[in-house]
């Protein structure tokens, strides 16, 4: 993320949000994931099946994945992975994506 780990901590989850910001403004779809997570897989086999790609942060790969999570939670109310964003706007967790596709919601979003 380009973020050094000595700033001062209102900077550096002010720059983590920006980060986050900007990617799920450049992206149709982004979801934060952990690669051992059940409901990150579910998430990304539904995308996968809409054959719609996706920018994908496996959290458990990456710096700063405290602060990434700190951020996601304040910004959706959940600090849970997956994390899953469409057009800007989070649409919730593992769970939550299965049901918008199951619901045939999650298409209409993609259109
Ligand atoms: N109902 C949620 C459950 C998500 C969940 O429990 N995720 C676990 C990982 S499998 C989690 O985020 N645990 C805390 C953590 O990894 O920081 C969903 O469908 O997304």
């Amino acid at each position: 993320m380009g973020v050094t780990s000595s700033s001062p901590s209102g900077e550096m989850s002010g720059a983590v949000t920006n980060a986050i910001r900007q990617r799920i403004s450049q992206n149709t779809v982004v979801i934060y994931s952990k690669t051992y997570c059940p409901y990150c897989t579910m998430a990304k086999e539904v995308f996968d099946k809409l054959r719609q790609p996706y920018d994908l942060i496996e959290l458990d790969q990456v710096q700063d994945s405290e602060q990434i999570q700190d951020a996601l939670g304040k910004m959706t109310g959940t600090r849970t992975v997956p994390r899953v964003f469409i057009k800007g706007q989070c649409i919730g967790g593992g769970t939550d994506t299965q049901s918008l596709y199951k619901q045939g919601k999650l298409q209409e979003m993609l259109k």
